[in-house]
């Protein structure tokens, strides 16, 4: 049943030309230093180097929480379809994507961000969240032809899996873990993943409104597929909002909450968020990667000894994302055991800039 806060709350963006109040973040002459185009940007890993891939991961995993991949194996013809799948979705009739919202207390669906209800203001976008088989939305989104869309899905979800396994391995091979010491890395897994699909319209106002609002994500890791029109940034402490330009064929990787977690605070989550534009739509493919579900994450015993002691304590994702959901930017700190030693590396705890 569509609920009816999302039904009333999704505006048909695609026709405004003048932005509402409701969706009015700041002044225009507010400067957020995201237009500081001289700063460098997030690290472009080529996954086929392997002499350097892991260094060059734990690099960026440790001062940025974010990097891009080349050479990943992820066929142009497969985002190429992903994407089509998208903006196919996003523009149907507002009374057909309704058919498929989200329910309050629902994860898949069509309709606003999650986190919105944390806000006073509706961000510019829209999304639909697949959890689990897409197939009943996909038939009420198109009753006689839902094939094509649940194929690419699942094609999509399959190769992702085997690439977010290998970049895990890859990421915490970096801090001397082997999947030996992570055993619910190895063997099947089922259902520990999300697809967020997320359309931002061309915006009449854009200095003005949010795409998407800044937050971490409750995963391990995201692997983001964005269309060739940029909107994407990343914070960076010292450097403020740093924008990610999209390179064709290459997809963003950010670090995620349960990650923070399992690293003990070596890896901190990446606070991102999209901006949106003048005169083209932006759409983007975020694949949310998660443990399999009743595995508890905590910080790795590789990672803890008497001077580094564990500083969260175990929760499963569910746990997390209903901590998310409740909580949103303090949801990290509210599983925190203890606070940070002092000269700890981990800035964002202590900088007022959110996030646990
Ligand atoms: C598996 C996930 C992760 C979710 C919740 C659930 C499904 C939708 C994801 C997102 C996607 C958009 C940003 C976010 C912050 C949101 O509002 O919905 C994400 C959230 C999270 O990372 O917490
Ligand atoms: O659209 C983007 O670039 C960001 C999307 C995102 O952060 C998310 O889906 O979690
Ligand atoms: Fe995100």
């Amino acid at each position: 049943m569509p609920s009816i806060i999302s039904s009333e709350k999704q505006l048909d963006l695609y026709s405004i030309k003048e932005l509402p109040e409701s969706h009015a973040w700041r002044s225009s002459l507010d400067d957020d230093g995201s237009r500081n185009i001289n700063v460098e940007s997030i690290p472009v890993i080529d996954l086929n180097d392997d002499k350097f891939a892991i260094d060059r991961i734990g690099h960026a995993c440790k001062t940025w929480g974010a990097f891009q991949i080349i050479n990943h194996n992820i066929s142009q013809r497969l985002l190429n379809d992903m994407e089509t799948c998208g903006t196919r979705l996003f523009s149907l009739p507002m009374q057909q994507k309704l058919k498929a919202a989200r329910s309050s207390d629902g994860i898949a669906g069509y309709g606003v961000a999650r986190i919105s209800s944390f806000f006073s203001k509706l961000m510019w976008s829209e999304g639909f969240t697949i959890f689990g088989s897409p197939l009943e939305h996909a038939r009420q989104l198109w009753p006689h032809n839902y094939n094509k869309f649940c194929d690419v899905i699942e094609e999509y979800e399959n190769e992702m899996e085997k690439l977010a396994g290998r970049l895990m391995g890859l990421m915490l091979g970096s801090l001397g873990i082997t999947k030996e010491d992570v055993k619910w890395a190895v063997g099947p897994r089922s259902g520990c993943s999300a697809l967020q699909l997320n359309s931002y319209p061309a915006c009449p106002d854009p200095d003005r409104a949010m795409g998407l609002a800044a937050h971490t994500d409750s995963t391990i890791l995201t692997i983001l597929h964005q269309n060739n029109t940029s909107g994407l940034q990343v914070f960076r402490e010292g450097n403020g909002w740093v924008t990610v330009p999209p390179l064709r064929g290459a997809l963003v990787i950010n670090v995620g909450d349960l990650l923070h977690i399992l690293s003990n605070g070596l890896y901190p989550s990446v606070l991102h968020r999209a901006v949106v534009n003048r005169t083209r739509h932006r759409l983007s493919v975020a694949y949310l990667y998660g443990p399999p579900s009743g595995v508890k994450i905590s910080p790795l015993s590789k990672l803890v000894d008497q001077r580094n002691p564990p500083m969260y304590r175990p929760v499963t994702w569910s746990e997390y994302l209903g901590t998310k959901a409740k909580h949103f930017d303090k949801a990290l700190s509210s599983v925190r055991l203890c606070a940070p030693r002092i000269g700890f590396a981990n800035s964002k705890d202590q900088s007022g800039v959110q996030v646990g």
